[in-house]
């Protein structure tokens, strides 16, 4: 083999060097490249990236890891070419075991709040259906690349399930108070033209690189602030939004939980599920 061949390959290895967040999981992968300093976290919970008790644990294990490793930013993707997220793993919520749901609910919240509050400048190449949380997830981020063919948004209320204050603000940290308002109420799922002109997302990308290509272009346009000012003037602009659940979180996991054990919301939930599953079969 040539030397110069040899070189270059080495220059590939080098691009991007995959950090472990010390659980061992791979339902979340983290990337770092080597070149930009910019972390590619990606959701890797076959099928469809719903979000049970491990996958949350794991994701807010790999965003506290991208903070401590001194990363500049984080880009959150999905392995699946199809699916970003498809939200919480509704199993969770079905007849859930007490303790498993108490632990859910907390990793849930944990979660959001890192990704929400994070220090490093973040934002999400969203390469397919972004659903309730899977959006959530999304607009945390502070900027939204998103490729075409795909819906993005929280429909929650089409199947009968009330939003958590948390879920509403990620919704009204992005969007203007009526849209979102309106969006919730009628549980929409918004087109990739119709999240553009509403600004749900950023920007339009024709495949998963050139996505990511322009989140760390956004990332990148940070590169003269200082990092530590940036981040506490990041908390400050956002401290209203997680006031509620920084103050009081377990009188939020409180109400959640009340709310997920009636029989109101399991029915519901029930009948929700079996189309699911019929769905995918046909
Ligand atoms: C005042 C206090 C209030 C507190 C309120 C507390 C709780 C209420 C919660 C409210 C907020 C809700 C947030 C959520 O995130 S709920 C989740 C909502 N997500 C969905 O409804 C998505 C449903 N899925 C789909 O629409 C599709 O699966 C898709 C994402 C578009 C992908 O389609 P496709 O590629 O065709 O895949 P399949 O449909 O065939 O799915 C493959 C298998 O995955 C299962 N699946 C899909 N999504 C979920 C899910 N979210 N949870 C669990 N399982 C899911 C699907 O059934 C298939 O399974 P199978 O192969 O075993 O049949």
């Amino acid at each position: 083999m040539l030397r110069s061949q040899t070189k270059l390959m080495d220059l590939g290895r080098r691009l991007c060097r995959s950090i472990g967040n010390n659980n061992g999981s791979n339902l979340t992968m983290v990337e770092v490249d080597d070149k930009t300093g910019i972390a590619t976290l990606t959701l890797n919970k076959p099928p469809v990236n719903s979000c049970n008790l491990e996958l949350l644990l794991d994701l807010n294990e790999s965003i506290k890891q991208i903070e401590r490793n001194g990363s500049r930013g984080l880009i959150l993707t999905s392995s699946n070419d199809k699916v970003f997220s498809s939200g919480l793993d509704l199993n969770e919520l079905h007849q859930p075991n007490q303790d498993r749901l108490i632990a859910f609910w907390r990793a849930l919240q944990d979660m959001w709040l890192s990704l929400f509050l994070s220090r490093v400048p973040t934002a999400a190449a969203i390469n397919g259906h972004a659903i309730a949380v899977g959006c959530v997830l999304a607009t945390a981020c502070e900027y939204r690349v998103m490729l075409p063919g795909f819906s993005i948004g929280i429909h929650a209320t089409k199947f009968g399930y009330v939003v958590p204050p948390f879920i509403l603000i990620s919704y009204l940290s992005v969007l203007p108070r009526y849209i979102a308002e309106r969006a919730l109420l009628q549980g929409k799922l918004f087109s990739i033209d119709e999240a553009l002109h509403v600004n749900l997302i950023d920007e339009v990308a024709d495949g998963k690189s050139d996505a990511i290509i322009k989140c760390a272009k956004f990332i990148g346009s940070f590169a003269k602030t200082q990092p530590d000012a940036r981040a506490l003037t990041k908390r400050q602009t956002r401290a209203q939004d997680v006031q509620l659940l920084i103050k009081d979180p377990e009188g939020q996991l409180r109400e959640s939980l009340e709310y997920i054990n009636t029989p109101f919301f399991q029915q519901g939930l029930e009948v929700y599920l079996a189309k699911l599953k019929s769905k995918s079969k046909e």
